[in-house]
């Protein structure tokens, strides 16, 4: 169950993602258990776990924030300009686990796309979880930047829609820092790690 206290606003080292960060997952986006939202109104967009295992075997269940970007050839993200080359990297937060409020058998990766930090959070006092047009299939590139907390089970749904609606505002203010901010764009010439991680992120063959 989960703790009575209160949340770190930030997590994660301030200056940039520290080992096993950044971590690479990739796939197609694929059907879930459908709750997503219809009983929770936050749609996450899921991808098999052979990635993980295959390259990730020692990471922990839990929470964690990063960025995506879908191959635009399936999807192209509606704010992008319209004459944009690559794709749009979004902010993302995730669980990665056997969602204990279910009691799921199997594990899953679960990514809710979140809108650029440029605009207001629409989950910064209520719970308004960004809904794009569906994306199943597309492929999609996911940067796993850093850890926010572990997977719990709940008195209720609303305690769950709760602590994720807090999720998305420490992955927005974790992200928000210089040494996360690299990641959507070249911002900084000297930061070359996150720009071959950067590359890897929009590169769709
Ligand atoms: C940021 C985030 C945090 C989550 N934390 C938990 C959690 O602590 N416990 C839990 O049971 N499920 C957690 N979930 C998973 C939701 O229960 C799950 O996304 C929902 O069941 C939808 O599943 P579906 O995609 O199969 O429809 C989390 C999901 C997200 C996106
Ligand atoms: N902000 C978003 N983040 C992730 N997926 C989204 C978002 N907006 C719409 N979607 C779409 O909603 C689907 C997920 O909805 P969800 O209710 O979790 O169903 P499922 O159980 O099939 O994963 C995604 O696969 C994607 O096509
Ligand atoms: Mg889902």
């Amino acid at each position: 169950m989960r703790p009575d206290k209160p949340r770190d606003p930030v997590t994660g080292p301030d200056t940039g993602p520290e080992p096993p960060f950044p971590v690479r997952l990739s796939g197609p986006v694929i059907k879930g258990f459908g709750r997503g939202s219809k009983d929770l109104g936050i749609p996450t967009a899921n991808i098999p776990a052979d990635d993980l295992s295959e390259k990730y075997p020692d990471l922990t269940t839990g929470v964690y924030y990063g960025v995506v970007s879908l191959d635009p050839k399936t999807f192209v993200y509606d704010g992008a300009p319209s004459d944009a080359a690559t794709p749009t990297i979004l902010p993302a937060v995730l669980s990665i686990g056997y969602n204990p409020f279910y009691k799921n058998t199997v594990r899953s990766v679960e990514i809710h796309i979140m809108p650029p930090l440029a605009q207001p959070s629409p989950t910064a006092e209520q719970a308004n979880f960004n809904r794009l047009p569906d994306f199943y299939q597309t492929q999609l590139h996911l940067l796993i930047l850093g850890y926010i907390r572990p997977e719990y089970d709940y008195i209720s749904l609303e305690a769950l829609v709760e602590d994720i609606r807090v999720d998305c505002e420490v992955a927005r203010q974790s992200l928000e820092r210089e040494a996360y901010r690299r990641y959507f764009s070249e911002e900084n010439p000297a930061s070359e790690p996150a720009d071959e991680d950067r590359q890897w992120l929009v590169r769709f063959d």
